[in-house]
């Protein structure tokens, strides 16, 4: 592929917004991260520890009221709103001052919850990333693609994909199916995998970091908090993308000595993330 241009370190460091010795928490951002559902409240955990972790200055969980006091517990510098309903998301509400929403882990794919989606869609302008439930609501309801902020950041794995844009014959085929979806919508399209690759306005983009150890539960879920950790930071979407995949892949590699592939989970990432922010100093 000729327009193919590779995320290392160099393409990182163009694109990196060192924290500023004199900022506060303000300045750093407030991000909401959407989602969760009852046995999945695990999934908008790790996204917003990750989501904090990346340099966020502050952190709501908009969550069902059954994660209320597992996020709490679980990460109590993040704050939380709980929906009216118990097990699933019916409304979405945002509060003041929110400077990017990750949503759409763990959520389910209720019919209560898809409205709460539609409703939400109509009247955002904030940045955006959508992943899991959010990329399977849209799958369903076509049509509200046309709300998406310009610049919305979609993070599909395969199966994902194949649900928003159909069936592709192969790779070359995939590539044209996705930049001609980005073009159409205004979307950055994150295409998770073995490598993931980053497409937006005709550029493609593929990650050089990361490895095996990164199959395996929730490894998404704290992708999508760190990029909206990053959009929270007022980075532009194609550049939160950008880096917000190199560090995620990076942490795999840090902890690839201590924890192998086997032993290496979603957890790991978080717990590697300073470390790999760290070599963006050095
Ligand atoms: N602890 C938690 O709360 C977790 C919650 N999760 C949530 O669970 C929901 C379902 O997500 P899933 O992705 O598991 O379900 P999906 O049904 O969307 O995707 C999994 C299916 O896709 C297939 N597949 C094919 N190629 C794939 C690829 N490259 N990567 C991943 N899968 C591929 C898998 O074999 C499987 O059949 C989402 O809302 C997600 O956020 C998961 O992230 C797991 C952890
Ligand atoms: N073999 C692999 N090599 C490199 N990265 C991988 C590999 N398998 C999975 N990943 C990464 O792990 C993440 C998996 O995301 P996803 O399937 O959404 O997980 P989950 O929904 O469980 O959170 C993606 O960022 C993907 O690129
Ligand atoms: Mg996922």
């Amino acid at each position: 592929m000729d327009n193919l241009i590779k995320i290392d370190k160099k393409t990182v460091l163009e694109r990196f917004h060192p924290i500023d010795k004199y900022t506060h928490k303000g300045i750093q951002g407030h991000a909401l991260i959407v989602g969760g559902s009852y046995g999945k409240i695990g999934a908008p955990l790790l996204s917003a520890k990750a989501c904090l972790k990346s340099g966020a200055g502050l952190v709501t969980a908009y969550i069902p009221q059954c994660g209320y006091d597992i996020l709490q517990t679980g990460i109590p510098e993040v704050m939380v709103e709980t929906d009216d309903y118990p097990t699933h998301i019916t409304a979405i509400t945002t509060e003041a001052n929110i400077r990017a929403v990750g949503l759409g882990i763990g959520m389910g794919q209720h019919q209560e919850t898809q409205q709460a989606v539609f409703h939400f869609l109509k009247l955002n302008t904030l940045p955006l990333v959508l992943d899991a439930d959010g990329i399977n609501i849209m799958s369903e309801n076509k049509e509200w693609l046309e709300f998406l902020p310009a610049q919305t950041i979609v993070t599909p794995h395969r199966k994902e994909l194949e649900r928003l844009i159909g069936l592709w014959d192969d790779e070359a085929d995939k590539m044209k199916k996705v930049i001609s979806f980005s073009e159409t919508y205004d979307l950055v399209v994150v295409l998770k995998g073995a490598p993931t690759r980053i497409v937006y306005k005709n550029n493609v983009f593929e990650n050089t970091t990361g490895n095996q150890s990164l199959a395996t539960a929730g490894s998404g879920d704290v992708l999508t908090g760190i990029i909206t950790g990053l959009l929270a930071q007022s980075y532009d979407p194609d550049a939160a993308a950008i880096v917000g995949v190199y560090i995620h892949g990076l942490t795999a590699d840090l902890a690839l000595p201590e924890l192998g592939y086997h032993a290496f989970v979603a957890s790991d990432i978080i717990a590697n993330l300073g470390k790999a922010f760290s070599t963006l100093y050095e």
